[in-house]
């Protein structure tokens, strides 16, 4: 199975890869995530794995987006406990460090960390273990990377400071995406769907209210501009169920409440 990851070895994603797939996982590692979608177009990857939201810094907006554009289909999800360290060649201490580069996604979550430390600069980059690497394989010294414990040991980094995530218990939820229709799947326990609605009283508390008249539990809502009207929004919502016979039957009477629905993907929740 040719997986697609944004980052290196030993980037998050890279874990969620050999988590979910097994260790011998065939990576196909890319530094963006807006480059994901081609590798399944092109048949370069079969499946992708694309972080969606973090804990503690949030949703990634500009994934929905590529979800939705590109008619991808979510066919898993993997919820991973992020724990981040700065890293730095052998020999250097956090005096030494002028500069840390990172993946946005990961300074966002140490922020507080570096308050304490205002002569170092943070820096963003395309992925936390690319850096991890470069610091090695260029002995860049006064640099900092902050990635993960296997990044440290795969890139032969020290770690000066482990765990600095602003909150111990941190973590990101990850899609398993294929470019292929979505399957019905009556063993699937959770389901994401994008609905536009009127713009008139209670139209999305309609909505609402069938999930739970249903029995649909929603774990997430998202809304996004609908970029071709202006503050005209569309929702992303996550929801669980045990019956897939409910699932349906609200489906089914959203279908007539909303201006366009489509399913994102039915899938088994992953645990926390
Ligand atoms: O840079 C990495 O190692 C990644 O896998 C990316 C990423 C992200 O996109 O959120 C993954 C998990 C962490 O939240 C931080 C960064």
């Amino acid at each position: 199975m040719k997986v697609a990851i944004q980052g290196i070895k030993g980037s998050f994603h890279h874990i969620v890869a050999a988590q979910y797939f097994g260790k011998n996982v065939d990576l196909v590692e890319s530094l963006s995530f807006s480059e994901m979608p081609s590798l399944l177009h092109s048949k370069k990857a079969e499946v992708v794995i694309m972080a969606i939201e973090n804990s503690i810094a949030g949703a990634i907006l500009p994934n929905y987006a590529l979800i939705d554009e590109h008619q991808l289909s979510i066919c898993g999800e993997y919820h991973l406990p992020i724990c981040h360290n700065l890293m730095a060649l052998k020999g250097q201490h956090i005096e030494d460090i002028k500069e840390v580069y990172s993946h946005p996604m990961a300074l966002l979550q140490c922020h507080k960390f570096f308050k304490d430390y205002p002569h170092i600069k943070l820096i963003e980059d395309k992925d936390t273990a690319v850096v991890a690497k470069r610091i090695q394989e260029n002995k860049l010294k006064n640099v900092g990377a902050i990635a993960s414990t296997l990044a440290a040991e795969t890139y032969n980094l020290k770690i000066i400071a482990p765990e600095i995530q602003t909150i111990k218990e941190n973590a990101t939820r990850f899609f398993i995406l294929t470019n292929s229709e979505t399957k019905s799947s009556v063993s699937a326990n959770k389901a994401s769907i994008k609905f536009i609605t009127s713009h008139k009283a209670g139209s999305l508390a309609e909505v609402l209210t069938i999930l739970a008249k249903h029995h649909l539990n929603l774990s997430k809502i998202q809304s996004m501009p609908v970029i071709e009207t202006p503050w005209k929004y569309a929702f992303f919502a996550d929801f669980t169920f045990d019956s897939y016979a409910d699932y349906y039957d609200a489906l089914n009477e959203i279908k007539n409440k909303v201006e366009m629905l489509k399913i994102l993907g039915e899938y088994s929740k992953g645990k926390r």
